[in-house]
């Protein structure tokens, strides 16, 4: 049986009176890239923040590679790359000089520090940076050089707490192949307030809400269970209310201002092209179509209420 790289056990965070995180059950594989989804206050730094060895949890267990992380913390924090929600650069340092420092502080023997400090540059994309000093970089620039201090040890698993927070469009996207590329060696996890980040970088979503998990799947499986239920159509000349709800599919007609009508379907998948034929044959005029996806908020609204 394949095991996990990690495994979290009944984990549950208290900060003074409040619990931040309940009972959470988490296994992550080997390779690919996992998504901690949740919207702010869900919980991903308190999870991210314990499964790295940086808070010692109120109750439960965290094993990395079946590494106890509370009894072996040394052994077990040999094997995580870690980049927390603000990096920690030491902005007068060059990027050269960081580094080093970074690859002293995970114990890579001497010999071998010059090679994996260029290899860590190499993928992040910042070997032309190598003398720069940090404060003189861009954001997405620093961003990369925080992944690299992540990854200079070879760690199994590599753990990114919101790494494309505060980068522009361009950035994002270059930071979001980096994460592709880790994950194809390795396992990174990364959180994110943003649904469509994790679905473009994942494989595999874990959402946590108000510090519980309420989904855990492929990101297949989340699009299909986020899938469309609801179009809005422009019809210059709709028909009655009673023919568009007699149409197989439909389960929910209202007529809003301005000729718009919001359409709930069930799940058959082609109704958009079949109210598109239909508005030419019967010259219902149709001027607009739009499916309408569930706001996060909704998503999570029916995702807590499914796990009650
Ligand atoms: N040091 C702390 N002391 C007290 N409460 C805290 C502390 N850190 C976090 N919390 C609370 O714990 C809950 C979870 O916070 P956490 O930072 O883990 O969420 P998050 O999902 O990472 O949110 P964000 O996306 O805003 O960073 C929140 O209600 C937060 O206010």
């Amino acid at each position: 049986m394949e095991t996990s790289i990690v495994k979290i056990e009944n984990l549950s965070h208290r900060y003074s009176r409040a619990w931040a995180i309940k009972d959470i059950n988490l296994d992550i594989k080997h390779k690919g890239v996992t998504g901690l989804l949740g919207s702010n206050g869900a919980g991903k730094s308190t999870t991210m923040n314990i499964l790295c060895g940086v808070l010692n949890q109120t109750e439960g267990t965290v094993l990395i590679d079946n590494i106890d992380l509370r009894q072996n913390p040394i052994e077990a924090k040999k094997l995580i790359g870690f980049l927390p929600q603000n990096a920690p650069l030491y902005l007068d340092l060059t990027v050269d000089e960081y580094l080093t420092h970074c690859a002293h502080l995970r114990l890579i023997p001497r010999p071998q520090i010059k090679a994996a400090i260029e290899e860590a540059k190499e993928r992040c994309g910042v070997a032309h940076f190598s003398k720069r000093i940090l404060k003189n970089l861009s954001g997405g620039y620093k961003q990369r050089v925080g992944i690299a201090q992540a990854i200079i040890h070879k760690p199994k698993l590599v753990v990114l707490d919101e790494p494309t927070n505060g980068l522009d469009p361009n950035q994002i996207t270059e930071v979001r192949m980096l994460i592709k590329e880790i994950g194809q060696e390795r396992s990174v996890i990364f959180s994110s307030h943003i649904l469509s980040e994790v679905q473009a970088t994942c494989d595999t979503i874990k959402m946590i809400e108000q510090g519980n998990v309420v989904f855990s799947g492929t990101v297949y499986d989340f699009n299909n269970y986020i899938a469309p239920n609801s179009m809005l159509l422009h019809l210059s000349n709709p028909p009655s209310k009673e023919t568009l709800k007699a149409i197989p599919g439909i389960t929910e007609v209202a007529f809003l201002e301005n000729e718009r009508i919001r359409l709930h379907f069930d799940t058959a998948p082609d109704i958009a092209e079949s109210m598109v034929e239909m508005s030419v044959q019967k010259g219902w005029k149709l001027r607009e179509i739009q499916l309408e996806r569930s706001s996060l908020e909704e998503i999570f609204a029916k995702l807590s209420n499914k796990n009650k």
